[in-house]
């Protein structure tokens, strides 16, 4: 399998180069150079597989020639087997028509960790083929940073640097990171948003001596492996409600387009997906995109939902390049003119390519409480507030009864312990897992939100190339 930018100028490359990347040298981002298809029979032949065994067939196309079936299956078995539950991501239903996924059981308790405890395997087994080490630049609102952190941590080849807002994360999710003591983890908390903090990391690896010195790679969703796993849980949970033979739905509460646009791969791949509801907080940019083509940037809003709380979502760059036919140059173009204006209208191709697939729906702060205490009184399930953003938009969508609606659960609810007692009266205790978190020693940076400040600090402690 090749990769190619969807800015049309940097060099297409295999997966191993496009894994230990992140970012392309053109700014843009890596996509596969053609969908690999699954046939109606090749996805009846996933039901009753494990996750693993889902994972490695799902998978298997993406990482050809650079990982065989084998390795790819040990690299899974070693992610997976961190799990608290045997199923990975288990589905639960709701109501006739409404499942959750819950996609929080692993290491640190959000969706992040389906695809960064593979990555952090990933990110190993490539470098023990070369005598490289690696400089992870990385921007949290909150769950990647504790994802990748736990990923990656004492790791020999690999220092990782992760700015977060700061204060505008929840206690757990800063917790999560900044008492983890390795020699090769340094957490920084900037002063500004989350967009800022993504737009520093997008400005280190564009500046290309610094970022050929340090040897940059991502752990954002712009790298490409992160989607790639996040495909996977698409396909384990249609096939259970009945793919091929049955279409299902799918409400994904949405940031950076990472976790959505997982599905859409699925869908391009030919699992029955009858529609992927992107669900936002009222930092609704993807919704204004998605039903008006106004894809123009606001002031970030702090909400109870603060993972979501997003203005430039990185991945929707690779859904223009996708849906408005492939034409890397003139989205080059059109995204020059977004970071030079912080506004741009989707064409008519890009708006009609992702018309058949896309709704969309913008939450506030009642409605997300609405569809916590809908969850919570009508199936006694506790849903931390993203997924609820998610589950309000599952439900407003009012699809076909007859098809099945899988509300992504991306977070686990002791994560957002204020926001969820708040609205159901309920305060869900840390699970025994994360341990001894509020007993544990903080240390971290903080920073002013200037590319000079961070390059300096990470200047000083990286592992420079030789
Ligand atoms: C709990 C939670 N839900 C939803 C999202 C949004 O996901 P994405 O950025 O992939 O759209 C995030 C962060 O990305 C998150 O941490
Ligand atoms: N909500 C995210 C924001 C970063 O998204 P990513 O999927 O691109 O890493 C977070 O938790 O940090």
């Amino acid at each position: 399998m090749q990769y190619q930018s969807t800015r049309g100028s940097a060099p297409t490359l295999g997966f191993e180069d496009v894994t230990l990347a992140g970012l392309a040298s053109d700014g843009g981002l890596y996509i596969p150079e053609s969908w690999p298809a699954f046939t109606p029979d090749q996805i009846r032949a996933l039901a009753g597989l494990s996750y693993v065994e889902t994972a490695v067939r799902v998978m298997a196309p993406f990482v050809a020639g650079s990982l065989s079936e084998e390795e790819l299956r040990e690299l899974c078995t070693a992610a997976y087997g961190r799990f608290s539950h045997g199923a990975v991501t288990p589905l639960v239903q709701l109501d006739h028509q409404h499942w959750l996924l819950e996609l929080f059981h692993g290491p640190t308790l959000a969706f992040k960790d389906v695809a960064l405890q593979l990555l952090g395997q990933l990110f190993e087994r490539f470098l023990s083929r070369r005598d490289d080490h690696l400089t992870i630049v990385g921007a949290t609102s909150g769950d990647t940073g504790s994802a990748a952190i736990d990923a990656v941590a004492g790791r020999a080849k690999i220092d990782i640097f992760m700015l977060h807002p700061d204060g505008r994360v929840s206690d757990v999710q800063r917790r999560q990171m900044t008492t983890v003591r390795a020699p090769n983890v340094y957490n920084i908390a900037i002063d500004g948003s989350f967009d800022e903090a993504q737009a520093l990391v997008k400005a280190m690896f564009n500046d290309a001596a610094f970022s050929r010195r340090f040897n940059l790679s991502a752990v954002n969703s712009i790298n490409w492996a992160r989607l790639m796993a996040q495909v996977v849980y698409y396909f384990y949970a249609a096939v259970r409600l009945g793919a091929p033979e049955r279409q299902v739905a799918f409400s994904v509460p949405t940031g950076n387009f990472g976790d959505v646009f997982a599905g859409y791969v699925a869908a391009k791949m030919g699992l029955p997906v009858a529609k992927l509801i992107v669900a936002t907080n009222v930092n609704d940019i993807l919704h204004r995109a998605l039903s008006e083509g106004d894809y123009s940037q606001g002031q970030v809003v702090a909400t109870a939902t603060p993972s979501m709380d997003i203005q430039v979502s990185s991945n929707f760059e690779r859904l223009l390049f996708d849906a408005g036919g492939r034409d890397g140059l003139a989205l080059a173009d059109q995204m020059r003119g977004f970071e030079a204006s912080r506004a741009m209208r989707l064409t008519n191709a890009q708006r009609e390519g992702a018309a058949h697939l896309f709704g969309s729906a913008r939450i506030d702060a009642d409605g997300m409480t609405m569809a916590m205490r809908w969850a919570y009184d009508g199936a006694g399930q506790i849903v931390d507030p993203h997924s609820a953003i998610g589950l309000a938009a599952a439900r407003e969508a009012a699809l076909d009864p007859s098809i099945p609606v899988v509300t992504l659960a991306t977070a686990h609810p002791a994560k957002f312990r204020d926001a969820v007692e708040r609205a159901t009266g309920t305060r869900p205790p840390l699970p025994a897992r994360v341990g001894d978190l509020f007993a544990r020693e903080e240390s971290y940076a903080k920073l002013p939100g200037t590319f000079d400040a961070v390059t300096a600090y990470v200047a000083e402690r990286a592992t420079p190339r030789a």
